[in-house]
């Protein structure tokens, strides 16, 4: 799913009203009922509702939506705060209809004073202001927001909390933007959503269809999507009935130190359980009874140091290589990298103590063998790139770096981030907190090694890897919780949800 811009959003609306054609009336209607339907859903028919109104369009959701729930048996009052003269267009027509019908309290605020009492037990709709926000609140509607941030009530904001922006919140004060439980978005959902320092505003975030212009959604460009199950599905390769294991690749895993070979370990098994052919892991000499014991499917390569990775085999019988879960940072595994960047002209993963000797190392990065995928988490990204203000600072800089070096980079969290060598940005929709445990980044590198090797492009070896990674995580955190979550759960569950992609 595209992600848009609020400013796309608007010549999107224009154009559906134009080309559908409906009347714009007609079109804020279809949004109330479809918030109309996903409230009755949700709600016992003796709810009460206090819905706060602005002056524009998100105000004439509100409005219409009292006027539907208040058909039934629901209980609304609606407060019409009062920041300006003129209400928009349609916010009016919609005011006289709910006057006309006569079944809603309307009160208006002009000033703190008119502020309502607000009832723990009562559903409160944020309908203030939406992606016409211009500024950050102030005045009377930032009272307003930080009175009802007080309350207990659960409280659903219409299209996107008030006061928060749909893009960069970097100039905003988020203590002034509405906190909801539920946000209730038009069609798409807001790339601020997908930002963790926004969290507590939006809340638990969901996507109404409004029936917008399939055409204009198609055609539009936008840098950033939102990966969904189809989308990965799309992606995946056939596996023929006449494959052998020479066709999914022998790749070549890089991993493990002394006190660190559990990093081995899962990644290898990770990799195994992807589909890859062949799995060489590249080891310190310690670690050889181990690997050989707990991943007998795995053949083993012994470096010369009994302790750290200093060299690497012949790259020749390698389709793809991945390096650095648990390597260790020493002078001489620098050294290694070093040389394996010159010489590496493999599909190539790199993670953690690769990435952390690079952020110790800053001329590495001008070295970075072209389309290689990195898979930092936010400190390993910062330690390469310098500080961010916030999070869609640090989005830009990650886009900015993907093009410039010509290189995928996963920065992992919640709705880990994918960007491409041509500065596109890909949000991930699987995997929990949970998932944030030891190992579990030693596990997606062993996913994405396995699908490079199997000669899956960059791009979608990071995107699969990244998603069939989540799943497994979703599916593991159904069954055992997520307090309980270990790396190795990952592995277990891999099967199940390879298995589920492929239906
Ligand atoms: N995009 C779509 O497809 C649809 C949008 N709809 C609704 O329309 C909304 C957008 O409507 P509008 O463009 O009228 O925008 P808003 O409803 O966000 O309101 C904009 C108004 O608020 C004022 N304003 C902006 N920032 C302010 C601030 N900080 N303090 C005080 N006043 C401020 C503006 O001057 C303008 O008058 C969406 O969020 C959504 O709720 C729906 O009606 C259905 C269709
Ligand atoms: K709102």
């Amino acid at each position: 799913m595209k992600i848009f811009t609020s400013k796309q959003i608007a010549e999107i609306d224009a154009f559906t009203i134009a080309h559908e054609p409906i009347a714009s009336i007609d079109l804020m209607e279809r949004a109330a009922e479809q918030l109309f339907s996903w409230i009755k859903k949700r709600y016992s028919e003796e709810q009460s509702f206090q819905i706060f109104v602005g002056p524009g369009n998100n105000g004439g959701d509100g409005l219409a939506l009292a006027r539907l729930l208040s058909k039934t048996k629901f209980k609304v009052e609606v407060y019409l705060v009062k920041v300006s003269k003129n209400l928009s267009v349609d916010c009016q027509v919609n005011l006289d209809r709910l006057r006309s019908q006569n079944l809603v309290s309307i009160s208006e605020i002009s000033t703190s004073h008119d502020f309502p009492v607000i009832f723990d037990d009562s559903v409160d709709v944020d309908a203030l202001l939406g992606s016409g926000l211009s500024r950050p609140l102030d005045g009377l509607l930032k009272d307003l927001v930080l009175y009802l941030n007080t309350s207990k009530a659960e409280l659903v904001a219409i299209d996107i909390p008030s006061g928060l922006f749909g893009e960069d919140n970097s100039l905003n004060n988020l203590h002034h933007c509405v906190r909801a439980d539920y946000t209730l978005s038009f069609q798409f959902p807001k790339l601020s959503f997908l930002f963790p320092e926004n969290v507590d505003c939006v809340g638990n975030w969901q996507v109404l269809p409004i029936g917008l212009h399939s055409r204009i959604i198609d055609e539009m460009e936008s840098p950033y999507q939102l990966v969904d199950e189809n989308d990965i599905k799309k992606r995946l390769k056939k596996r023929g009935r006449f494959s052998h294991k020479g066709i999914y690749g022998h790749g070549l895993l890089i991993s493990g130190s002394y006190g660190k070979m559990g990093a081995a370990i899962l990644a290898s098994k990770a990799a195994l359980r992807s589909g890859i052919g062949l799995l060489s892991t590249h080891i310190p000499r310690l670690g050889y009874d181990i690997m050989q014991t707990a991943v007998p499917e795995s053949m083993v390569s012994i470096d010369r140091s009994d302790i750290i990775f200093t060299e690497y085999p012949d790259l020749e019988s390698f389709e793809a290589i991945g390096i650095g879960p648990g390597i260790d940072t020493k002078q001489n595994s620098f050294r290694a990298l070093e040389e394996l960047f010159e010489e590496c002209d493999k599909p190539l993963v790199l993670d953690a103590d690769a990435l952390n000797i690079m952020g110790q190392n800053p001329q590495l990065k001008d070295n970075l063998p072209k389309g290689c995928v990195l898979t930092p988490h936010v400190k390993e990204f910062e330690r390469l790139v310098g500080s961010c203000s916030d999070s869609f600072d640090r989005n830009m800089k990650q886009r900015d770096f993907s093009k410039k070096q010509s290189v995928v980079m996963v920065l992992k969290g919640a709705f880990s981030a994918i960007t491409d060598q041509n500065g596109r940005c890909y949000f991930n929709s699987t995997g929990n907190p949970g998932m944030a445990t030891a190992g579990s980044g030693d596990v997606l590198t062993g996913i994405i090694l396995s699908l490079l090797s199997q000669g899956y492009p960059s791009l979608d070896a990071a995107l699969i890897g990244v998603y069939v990674h989540g799943l497994a995580g979703d599916m593991a955190a159904d069954e055992l919780g997520q307090e309980a979550l270990i790396a190795g759960d990952l592995v277990e569950y891999l099967p199940k949800a390879w298995k589920k992609l492929r239906e």
